[in-house]
């Protein structure tokens, strides 16, 4: 369980001040003997010296994943560009899928939301308090409704109107938000619009949708209504890499409430209301920090 702390530190408490030196690296790559030898003598030949090492073996795939962050021993700001450069022989030759990045940077966040302003409203607060290591960029909205949020915490918004003849002009619009806004990561915050195969593509492992069931139960619209006609005991809401196969993408966090048959189906989707803020923003945090590595169909999570 991920405990939230407002004193800039992370989701599992490692230091994130914009004044951190320390970077992270993250890696995929087919499982063999000397993985971490080999990454860990890099980092000591190079003069860094290790803060926390996670790694997993997939013993389905034969794959190997890794999350270290480390930082300098000599005073002064690290080279980034000459480190890439000189682990991309490592990299190369254990055929690696591999990031480098400081861990100071925030991760530059696109909020997309229509008339639900919960996880909105709990994004913003937690980045403003720096529970979150995320810049919020903008917010974009299908609707005019939550401008005034955005407004509060000086976050530009954008309304960008969706229609069946507008949908490829608006994502086109969304896109170029993307770009000129330098965005690491899309929320889809109760985004209430199926994104084209196209703009998946784009966005394949930096957008994240918060889905108001457990999936794989519940897919689509209205989840806390087919929940509440099926008589379940326990609401869920799940945070996802969105794909093109609508709330099928790599589940990331997932968080429940206990319901009975005495709540009407208004008291269930209060509740449910807070469960996807906390798996929303757990999911987000974990992104943020380069937690959260695909495998597949699933994701791997270093706490
Ligand atoms: N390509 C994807 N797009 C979206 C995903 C996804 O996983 N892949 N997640 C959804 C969010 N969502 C459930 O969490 C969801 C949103 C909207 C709908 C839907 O039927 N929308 C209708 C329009 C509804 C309206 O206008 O109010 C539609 O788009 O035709 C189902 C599920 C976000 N997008």
């Amino acid at each position: 369980m991920t405990t939230w702390r407002s004193t800039g530190q992370g989701a599992t408490g490692v230091e994130l001040a914009d004044t951190d030196r320390s970077l992270v690296l993250t890696l995929a790559c087919p499982d063999q003997p000397g993985i971490v030898l080999e990454v860990a003598r890099f980092l000591a030949d190079h003069g860094y010296s290790i803060l926390e090492s996670q790694q997993f073996r997939d013993a389905r795939t034969s794959r190997f994943f890794m999350r270290v962050q480390f930082e300098p021993v000599q005073e002064g700001a690290p080279d980034v560009q000459a480190l890439r450069q000189a682990f991309a022989g490592v990299g190369g030759r254990l055929l690696m899928t591999w990031q480098l990045t400081r861990a100071a940077d925030r991760a530059r966040v696109l909020i997309m939301v229509s008339r639900e302003g919960h996880c909105l409203n709990d994004l913003l607060y937690r980045s403003s308090i720096r529970d979150l290591h995320i810049e919020v960029a903008g917010v974009v909205s299908n609707h005019p409704d939550l401008a005034v949020l955005a407004d509060n915490y000086e976050v530009p918004f954008h309304h960008v109107p969706v229609t069946p003849e507008t949908r490829s002009v608006a994502e086109r619009r969304v896109l170029e938000l993307v770009d000129e806004l330098d965005i690491d990561l899309v929320v889809l915050a109760r985004y209430m619009q199926i994104l084209s195969d196209e703009m998946c593509r784009k966005l394949d492992g930096r957008a994240i949708n918060i889905h108001h069931s457990m999936l794989p139960s519940f897919k689509g619209a209205r989840p806390y209504h087919q929940a509440y006609e099926r008589g379940v005991k326990l609401v869920g809401a799940t945070a996802h890499y969105v794909t093109a196969d609508l709330d099928e993408g790599p589940i990331i966090e997932q968080e429940v409430a206990r319901i009975d048959h005495s709540m009407s189906a208004a008291q269930v989707t209060a509740l449910g209301r807070h469960n996807e803020c906390l798996a929303l923003a757990r999911a987000v945090g974990l992104h943020a920090e380069h937690r959260v590595l695909l495998d597949g169909a699933r994701t791997i999570v270093f706490r």
